[in-house]
């Protein structure tokens, strides 16, 4: 009978090593890196690496540990880049951008530009964040507020970005990626949909229901006991309720927001008919400078990976090394590239913890492409 004792005491005098070795091995990469900082060579030598698990893969003995010499290799290596990294930022050879650290975001002295009309979602996550009295307008599509903000027409726009029950909203998620502006906040609208008509409408008498596509779905249920009400999807919640308001039809009504209902003088006939109770929508606060408030708890970054084995994983290890909660990802597909994809990820962080710089210092020198969103 083995004595698992004996078993393990040998084990530890080979741990014992592994770690003498280890430190070692380590010292020389702090070398390389001052090497690098000196001659401004890129920390990752993809060419060096594959050549180095060829020669240890070469040394194995036992076939059967291939595969885990290989792995183990890799990142040990990986760990020595990451460390890398550190000493270059810490000698300031830094690849940040700089940004202005604000106290708050200054919701008085501005103007603040939505997507659709008076009493949308949009338009309450607006009135929320930034008080009744706001100075602001609407324009037809997200770009358009994007561009708003772009061209300094809005200093912020609020955009819906995701919805608890329905998922992303890919539309604003790829227009953050394209345009050079920065989230500053996020706001949270709980949907509470209502069923609303002309003043006196009698329900029975109802043939017609306007919605949103999202906003007719979302109160299924309701529905389900008015299957003879004809259901017409519009471009939004608000325009259905403005469409029951001009036709003055009281057959018609709308499901909307029970703001819709006081900007359209409609009557309520029904309050909060969406089938779950817990169906909320968040927004974003996007400027056009990178200005971000000093407290900022959550980092968004989108960065695009070569379509190897590994890669989302290898970029995702700089989140998971520095100790960052990851709360989200993401993936669209590149424009005109068949099967290519970039990557969105919010992580908990504020831009000048050391542990934030030095994963996104690892992702932009391991990405294709990184680009910050926001810190907020
Ligand atoms: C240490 C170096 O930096 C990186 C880390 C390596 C390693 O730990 O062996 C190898 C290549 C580089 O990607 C180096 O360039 O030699």
């Amino acid at each position: 009978m083995l004595d698992l004792g004996e078993i393990r005491e040998k084990i530890d005098g080979i741990d014992k090593q592994l770690v003498s070795l280890f430190e070692e091995r380590m010292a020389l990469c702090h070398s390389v890196a001052e090497y690098k900082i000196s001659t401004g060579k890129k920390v990752l030598d993809t060419e060096r690496e594959n050549a180095k698990l060829a020669a240890i893969t070469k040394m194995v003995q036992n076939p059967e540990n291939v595969h885990a010499i290989n792995d183990l290799f890799s990142q040990i290596m990986a760990n020595s880049r990451k460390m890398q990294y550190r000493l270059l930022e810490e000698n300031g050879q830094t690849l940040r951008e700089p940004y202005e650290a604000v106290n708050e975001v200054d919701k008085t002295n501005c103007k603040v530009v939505y997507q659709g009309v008076p009493g949308a979602y949009s338009y309450i996550a607006m009135k929320r964040y930034f008080g009744e009295n706001v100075e602001n307008f609407h324009v037809p599509t997200w770009r358009d507020a994007m561009e708003a903000v772009k061209m300094g027409k809005a200093d912020y726009a609020v955009l819906p970005i995701e919805n608890s029950t329905a998922g992303i909203v890919a539309g604003v998620y790829d227009l953050l990626q394209e345009y050079n502006n920065y989230i500053i906040a996020e706001t949270y609208i709980k949907v509470e949909h209502a069923l609303l008509g002309l003043p006196g409408t009698d329900l029975d008498k109802v043939t017609t229901v306007y919605s949103h596509p999202q906003g007719l779905m979302q109160c299924e249920g309701f529905l389900e006991q008015h299957k003879d009400w004809n259901q017409i999807s519009q471009a939004n919640t608000a325009q259905s309720a403005q469409k029951v308001l001009l036709e003055k039809n009281p057959s018609h009504v709308a499901i909307a927001s029970e703001e819709a209902a006081q900007v359209y003088g409609l009557e309520v006939l029904k309050h909060k008919i969406n089938d779950l109770d817990n169906n909320t929508t968040r927004f974003v606060i996007v400027t056009n400078t990178r200005k971000f408030v000093k407290n900022a708890k959550k980092m968004s970054i989108v960065f695009e990976t070569a379509n190897e084995a590994g890669t989302l994983y290898n970029l995702l290890s700089h989140i998971i090394y520095n100790g960052l909660n990851m709360n989200k990802i993401e993936s669209r597909p590149i424009e005109g590239r068949e099967w290519e994809f970039r990557f969105f990820v919010d992580f908990e962080g504020n831009i000048d913890d050391p542990r934030v710089i030095n994963a996104l210092r690892g992702i932009e020198e391991e990405s294709k492409k990184i680009k910050l969103l926001g810190n907020y």
